[in-house]
């Protein structure tokens, strides 16, 4: 029997990458001569994708709704241009990785981050090499919290027992969605308490999911 398959979130659960995509954000809104939103703001809008993140900012700047094409074009050149200045792993992140892929674990991403991007900063910070798989939010018709995207990640890893690594309430939909157990990072982007969002577990710090994941898996028979 294979290993359970472990698919992560991105943005929020291994990279906090608000400063770049607030950075983005900010050169698009100077470009069209507005004032910059502030970090906190543009993080609380993070979580559906890149447009839906542009269709916020246009609506909380009372912007030209009909620019919204455009405008997500401009964010994404800006941020393709630098999308891992700011961009930090979370700590205990690499850590746990290797242990886990030593472990035998096959690991994917399934972000709603677009895909170019996505790849780029896992290049960038390291973490590619953990991954055989990454779905991104552009890389099917449906992004998160539709379940395809983790169900083509997990087709993608060769099917099977699998738990979702992710800190929003879209990945807890989506998790639920999948019929795939989720576990909750939650130090990312969330605005749900935690108890309100279903979880199978439930951790702060990298260094403790190896040990929370195996009881877990223990519990279920899985390994
Ligand atoms: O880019 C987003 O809006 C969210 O990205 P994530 O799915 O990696 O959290
Ligand atoms: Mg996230």
């Amino acid at each position: 029997m294979s290993r359970t398959h472990l698919v992560f979130d991105l943005d929020g659960t291994l990279v906090d990458s608000a400063p770049d995509i607030h950075a983005a954000v900010a050169r698009m809104l100077a470009g069209e001569g507005k004032a910059p939103l502030d970090l906190a703001t543009v993080t609380s809008f993070i979580g559906l994708g890149l447009p839906n993140l542009v269709e916020r900012v246009i609506r909380h700047c009372g912007m030209d709704p009909s620019a919204h094409p455009r405008l997500v074009g401009i964010t994404l050149g800006h941020y393709n241009a630098a999308s891992s200045a700011l961009t930090r792993t979370y700590p205990g992140v690499v850590a746990a990785l290797t242990a886990f892929q030593q472990a035998g674990h096959q690991m994917a991403v399934c972000t709603n981050k677009p895909v170019a991007p996505a790849r780029a900063g896992l290049r960038d910070l390291g973490l590619e090499g953990f991954f055989s798989v990454v779905i991104g939010g552009d890389s099917l018709p449906v992004a998160k919290p539709d379940p395809a995207p983790l169900h083509a990640c997990i087709a993608g890893l060769g099917g099977g027992s699998t738990v979702y690594v992710g800190d929003s309430e879209v990945d807890a939909a989506t998790a639920l969605a999948a019929v795939v157990p989720f576990a909750l990072f939650t130090e990312g982007y969330r605005k749900t308490p935690v108890a309100d969002l279903p979880h199978a577990l439930a951790f702060s710090d990298f260094a403790s999911l190896p040990e929370a994941l195996a009881a877990l898996l223990r519990g279920t028979g899985a390994d």
